[in-house]
């Protein structure tokens, strides 16, 4: 049964904006017939199966005419009219997702877009990580916190964070509490947007367009009950959020992961590790986006500063011949995590930039598009990657490490990468 309302104003036309058929034979469920990785083992799952289906009666968080917006974004990003920018917490927390924690976010990824377009001279297409990023993939299940092994932290969507066993348990009620936070920080975002709330000196970068939502596709359960046919275009959207991803660690072809985002008509993002291979982004891109359209398809690779250069060209050229107009946009922090002398999960600044600038190398060689960053960062002063302009030490971490998975750039830090960034998209521009 479909949470759209029927009259529901149809999509504007114009590139990007062009749905492809819905794959035969796929449903918002088929990916339950592939193997799933990273999911919960909910301790009752008649209840989680409850719950998912409360989520499915609830109104669609997002609405499909702002996931055609961004899907023409795209293709105007696809083809170098635009950049993406694509940042946000790692992991966001339920308790961040206030009024005043979302507006501060606004206003950091606002400054950063604005930066860029000055910069450039180009548009910024905004996407946060944000109103949803509460699910992570995670690298082993368990962990041993002072000689306990624990399940590890999944994410607010699935856990607490806290070093005890009750708070490690998945819980399936907070998926709805998932929702209500995606609601409250959308109600936030789209009240700066219509100038309820204050995105202050920034608010002329909304003009230009609005600040777009996206998040893994994590947790299928609840993506599934988020999933609704739009009688208006006849497509399923994944209403959760304007754009979600796969990650690297759930990309496999045959998996539930790509299965489900198969089908939907929403904007896609896949995580591509130093590992893929170019016969398999050929076939993912198959798969995502076989009627070849722009604004469908964004890779995301994240391959490492010391592997960018030699990993990407292949993949880059494989899209490339297959004729897929992807955006090309670039994650240079999973590929950059270190732990610290200390024991700190951290990153060195300047691993992070060096993969940008390689990114760059390697399209500038191609004659392909540098189509934008994706990156972990906040505007609070918090010390969890290393260097920088104050460069930033070991012995700092500790100071304010708040992240709640992965290391973030602090403001300065973002503040600086993103100069660094506009400086390589001129030049991008002027090659
Ligand atoms: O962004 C997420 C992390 O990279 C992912 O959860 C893996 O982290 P881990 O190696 O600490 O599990
Ligand atoms: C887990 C993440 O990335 P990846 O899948 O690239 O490791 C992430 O974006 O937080
Ligand atoms: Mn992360």
């Amino acid at each position: 049964m479909s949470m759209i309302p029927a009259d529901a104003p149809a999509p504007v036309a114009g590139p990007g904006a062009r749905l492809p058929e819905t794959p035969p034979r796929w449903h918002r469920s088929s990916w339950r017939e592939r193997p799933a990785r990273q999911q919960p083992v909910w301790p009752d799952p008649a209840r989680a199966c409850d719950i998912a289906r409360s989520v499915s009666m609830l109104p669609p968080p997002v609405a499909p005419e702002a996931v055609v917006s961004l899907r023409r974004d795209l293709a105007r990003a696809a083809a170098g009219q635009a950049v993406v920018f694509q940042a946000g917490d790692c992991a966001e927390r339920f308790a961040s997702c206030g009024e005043d924690a979302v507006a501060g976010k606004l206003r950091t990824l606002l400054q950063s877009a604005m930066m860029l377009a000055l910069g450039t001279g180009l548009p910024v297409v905004k996407i946060g990580r944000i109103a949803g990023q509460f699910g992570k993939p995670r690298s082993a299940d368990t962990e041993v916190v002072d000689g306990v092994e624990l399940p590890v932290y999944r994410g607010d969507i699935v856990n607490g964070p806290d070093p005890v066993p009750e708070a490690r348990r998945p819980d399936p009620e907070r998926m709805l509490h998932a929702y209500g936070h995606t609601r409250a920080a959308l109600r936030t975002l789209g009240g700066c947007e219509a100038g309820g709330a204050d995105p202050g000196e920034f608010a002329w970068v909304l003009e230009e367009g609005p600040l777009y939502t996206s998040h893994e596709a994590l947790l299928l359960d609840y993506e599934e009950a988020l999933t609704h046919l739009d009688p208006a275009t006849d497509r399923w959207f994944d209403t959760s959020a304007h754009m979600v991803w796969v990650g690297e660690r759930t990309r496999a072809l045959d998996g539930a992961h790509i299965e489900f985002v198969s089908g939907i008509a929403n904007p896609v993002g896949v995580k591509l590790g130093p590992g893929a291979t170019a016969e398999e982004v050929a076939e993912l891109c198959a798969r995502l986006d076989p009627e070849r359209t722009p604004g469908r398809l964004v890779l995301v690779p994240r391959m490492g500063a010391q592997r960018v250069r030699e990993a990407l060209p292949p993949l880059v050229r494989a899209v490339r011949d297959a004729g897929h107009p992807v955006v090309w946009v670039c994650d240079p922090m999973h590929g950059n995590t270190i732990r610290s002398g200390s024991g700190y999960k951290t990153r060195r600044f300047a691993d992070i930039a060096a993969e940008v600038e390689g990114f760059f190398a390697v399209h500038r060689a191609e004659g392909t598009h540098p189509g934008g960053v994706h990156l972990e960062m906040t505007g609070e002063d918090v010390t969890e990657c290393l260097g920088g302009i104050r460069e930033l030490g070991d012995d700092h971490l500790a100071e304010r490490y708040e992240t709640a998975c992965d290391p973030r750039l602090n403001g300065a830090q973002a503040v600086e990468l993103v100069f660094a960034i506009a400086d390589l998209l001129r030049g991008a521009r002027r090659g």
